[in-house]
């Protein structure tokens, strides 16, 4: 044993406390060589595909990974920036907000963003957080409503984080926040204000990713969690039930999916006369490919050609104001107890 000389106890004893945002990973670019290696991540996570192994890797080597890079990356380009990927672009500065939020009210607190699938990985984040000399990390993962696939996903890589880890610092996760007062007020301000630019729609669908309908009945509560979002999103609105629907997205595979379909519900209405309509994803923490591209893009056009004659999609919160305090907040009452003032 070593003797520790007394400066070398008092400010590690104070610490660091960090947050760690997750979202899920994009591609590093719209090539069909890196979608190739996110997807077969992305989609080897027996989280994502709940399908035995034998059945599902000859599919996912033998068809998905040589059919779907080229055409995926195609769709990313029409939404990539000059900063890269919008999904990573939204990531990074909300963790940079969160933390000049929290350090606004006093709170000495590092903020990072990591990702699922892709990098800056969740394992390396924390590698790096626990060489700065973090002793308390809160690991946020950026998905409002619960999922297995996407929530959980998160606190298995966090869990072959602390597999391989020494000495752990103290941690703590959120497990969601779909019923959060400020996300649903957030979520309100934006639908009123695109109101306020553009006039009510006749419909507003509020539009979720999709999961396959079997891990609903197998407990996930993602479903029920959607649903209630958008009834509390409704009746922040003022809405009654013939003037909104949740839907669902993103539908990948034969499988059935969780219903109503996005897509063939606007077609649908549509052709029921419905002329103008607003979209808003309401689970999706940051502008990404299935906003931009699926909805904004092709949700758009099914519904133009189905009859439709107005169609508004409303941007994820991305770094509204309104996000960020919400985010600082849910933060701010998960980080209870622990010192958030810089170590003297
Ligand atoms: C079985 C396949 C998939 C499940 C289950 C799934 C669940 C799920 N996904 C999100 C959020 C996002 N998904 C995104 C892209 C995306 N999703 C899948 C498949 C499943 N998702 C694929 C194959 C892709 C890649 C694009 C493509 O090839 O179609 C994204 C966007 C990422 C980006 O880079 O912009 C997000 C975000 C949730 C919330 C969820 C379950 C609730
Ligand atoms: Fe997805
Ligand atoms: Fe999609």
């Amino acid at each position: 044993m070593h003797p520790h000389p007394k400066s070398d106890l008092a400010p590690s004893a104070a610490g660091k406390t960090a947050i760690l945002l997750c979202n899920l990973g994009t591609p590093e670019a719209p090539t069909a060589a890196a979608l190739r290696r996110y997807l077969s991540q992305f989609l080897s996570d027996p989280r994502v595909v709940e399908l035995p192994r034998l059945l599902w890797w000859p599919i996912l080597h033998g068809v998905v990974l040589r059919v779907r890079p080229a055409k995926s990356a195609a769709k990313y380009a029409t939404v990539w920036t000059s900063e890269g990927s919008p999904l990573a672009v939204w990531t990074q500065r909300q963790a940079k907000l969160l933390q000049g939020y929290l350090g606004e009210r006093g709170h000495a607190v590092v903020v990072r963003h990591a990702m699922r699938y892709g990098q800056p990985s969740i394992g390396a984040q924390l590698d790096a957080l626990k060489a700065e000399g973090a002793q308390r990390i809160l690991i946020l993962p950026a998905y409002p409503q619960y999922c297995a696939a996407t929530t959980a996903s998160v606190m298995d890589d966090l869990a072959h984080w602390t597999l391989r880890t020494r000495a752990l610092p103290e941690l703590r996760a959120v497990r969601g926040y779909h019923d959060d007062p400020a996300y649903i007020q957030a979520l309100a301000a934006s639908v009123r204000k695109h109101w306020a630019d553009n006039g009510r729609p006749e419909l507003l669908v509020m539009s979720f990713h999709g999961m396959p309908a079997r891990t609903r009945e197998r407990g996930d509560p993602y479903h029920d969690e959607c649903q209630r979002t958008g009834a509390l999103l409704a009746q922040a609105l003022g809405l009654s039930e013939q003037d909104y629907v949740v839907t669902f997205q993103s539908r990948f595979g034969k499988a059935r999916w969780l219903e109503p379909y996005t897509e063939p519900t606007l077609k649908a209405r549509a052709a029921a006369g419905v002329k103008k309509v607003d979209v808003i994803c309401p689970g999706f923490s940051s502008d990404c490919l299935e906003t931009l591209e699926e909805i904004a893009q092709e949700a758009r056009e099914a519904f133009l050609h189905a009859g439709g004659q107005a169609f508004s999609y409303i941007p994820c919160l991305n770094a509204d104001d309104a996000h960020i305090k919400a985010l600082t907040q849910l933060a701010l009452r998960h980080l209870q107890g622990w010192p958030t003032t810089p170590a003297a």
